[in-house]
C-alpha cells in the first residue's frame, strides 16, 4: 500500500508561538486514520496545512507521493474536505449546493451527485432548501459534497461533533462504506476517542502541537490492554513487595489504595502469595482490561512530561 499523505517535520508558528511542531504522520491507501487530540491540540491547523489554506512555517507535505508546492491546484482535485462546520445556500436545495460546488471545482457529474445524495441517506431531502435540514442532515449533505467530485482521499474535521448516538452510528457506517466499497482514504479528527476508535485502522494522536503516537488499532489492541489492580491500604508496601521481592517495575500507584500492574507474566496465585507472606493487607485484587480511552490519556500525559523536559 503506498502513502496518501506524509509530513516530515511539520511545523507552523503562530506571530511567534510554536503551534504545530515537527509532525511526521503518514496515512496509508484505502485507511481510515483516526486524528485524535483534545481542542486546541493542533488537528485544523495541520488539515489546513494539509489543504494549502495555510502555509506551514517549515517542513514538507506529501500528497498522493508528490511533494506539495505553493499554489499546487492538482492534488485538491483528488480530495475532498469538511474544515469546520459545512457552510451552504441554505435557500438553494441540497442537490443545487453539489452541483454549484462541483461546477466550481470544475468536475460536474450528475450521476455522481445523485449517488452523493442517496449514499448518505438524502435522496429524498435533496428538493428541500437547506435551511429545512437537521443538523445531522447538514453533516451528511457536508459528507456527500466532498464525496461528489468523486476523491480519493477526505479530510474531514470532526465531522460527528454535535450529532446524536444515532447519527454518530449511521456516520461511522458512512465512513466504512466510503473505505470499502467507494476505495476512499479517510484522514478524520476528533476530540473524543470512542467515536473513531471502531472505525479506525490506526491512530495518531496530537497533543500540543507534536504527534506523540501513531498507531495502527492491532497494535494498540496487542499493547497492554490488561491490568492487575490492587486495592490495599498499604500502598507502599504492595509496591516495595513487587520491586524487591518480584522483581516487577511495571506498574503504577494509580490513588491513594489503588495500584494497577501491568505486567501480564505475573501470576495472580503468586501476588496473593507473595503478599500474604509479606504480610500486606489487601482489599481486592482484580483483573482488568485497560480501557483505550486510559491508554491515550497515559500517552498524553507522557507526552507533556516529555515535550515539559525539553
Ligand atoms: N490563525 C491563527 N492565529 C493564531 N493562533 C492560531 C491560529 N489558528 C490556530 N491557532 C492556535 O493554534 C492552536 C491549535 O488550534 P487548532 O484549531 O489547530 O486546534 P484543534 O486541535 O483543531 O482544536 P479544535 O478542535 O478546538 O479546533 C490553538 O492554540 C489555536 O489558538
Amino acid at each position: 500500500m503506498s502513502d496518501m499523505i506524509r509530513t516530515r517535520n511539520l511545523t507552523k508558528q503562530f506571530g511567534g508561538s510554536t503551534v504545530i511542531s515537527g509532525v511526521n504522520m503518514t496515512v496509508k491507501e484505502r485507511e481510515i486514520y483516526g486524528f485524535l487530540g483534545s481542542n486546541g491540540a493542533g488537528k485544523t491547523t495541520v488539515m489546513r496545512m494539509l489543504l494549502n489554506l495555510i502555509k506551514p512555517t517549515e517542513g514538507e507535505i506529501e500528497l498522493f507521493g508528490e511533494r506539495l508546492t505553493v499554489g499546487a491546484t492538482k492534488p485538491f482535485k483528488r480530495i475532498g474536505n469538511i474544515i469546520e462546520t459545512p457552510v451552504f445556500y441554505e435557500n438553494l436545495t441540497g442537490q443545487r449546493n453539489l452541483e454549484l460546488h462541483c461546477e466550481y471545482m470544475g468536475m460536474y457529474n450528475p450521476k455522481m451527485i445523485q449517488e452523493a445524495l442517496e449514499l448518505v441517506q438524502l435522496g429524498s431531502a435533496r428538493n428541500k432548501p437547506v435551511h429545512q435540514y437537521s443538523l445531522g442532515m447538514k453533516q451528511r449533505l457536508g459528507i456527500a459534497r466532498a464525496v461528489s467530485t468523486k476523491p480519493e482521499l477526505l479530510i474531514l474535521d470532526e465531522p460527528i461533533n454535535g450529532l446524536d448516538p444515532n447519527g454518530i452510528l449511521e456516520m461511522r457506517s458512512l465512513f466504512k462504506r466510503l473505505r470499502d466499497e467507494y476505495r476512499i482514504t479517510l484522514l478524520i479528527s476528533s476530540h473524543i476517542l470512542g467515536e473513531i476508535e471502531q472505525i479506525a485502522d490506526t491512530i495518531g494522536v496530537i497533543n500540543s502541537g507534536r504527534l506523540i503516537e501513531e498507531l495502527s488499532m492491532e497494535q494498540i489492541r496487542s499493547t497492554q490492554t490488561e491490568y492487575v489492580e490492587v486495592i490495599t491500604p498499604s500502598i507502599n508496601r504492595v509496591a516495595y513487595v513487587l520491586e524487591y521481592v518480584l522483581n516487577i517495575r511495571n506498574f503504577k500507584v494509580s490513588g491513594e489504595k489503588l495500584l494497577k500492574i501491568y505486567d501480564m507474566k505475573l501470576s495472580q496465585s503468586e501476588l496473593s502469595r507473595q503478599l500474604v507472606t509479606h504480610e500486606v493487607s489487601i482489599e481486592a485484587i482484580n483483573r482488568r482490561n485497560r480501557s483505550l480511552e486510559e491508554y491515550f490519556l497515559q500517552a498524553t500525559r507522557g507526552g507533556e512530561e516529555h515535550a515539559a523536559s525539553h
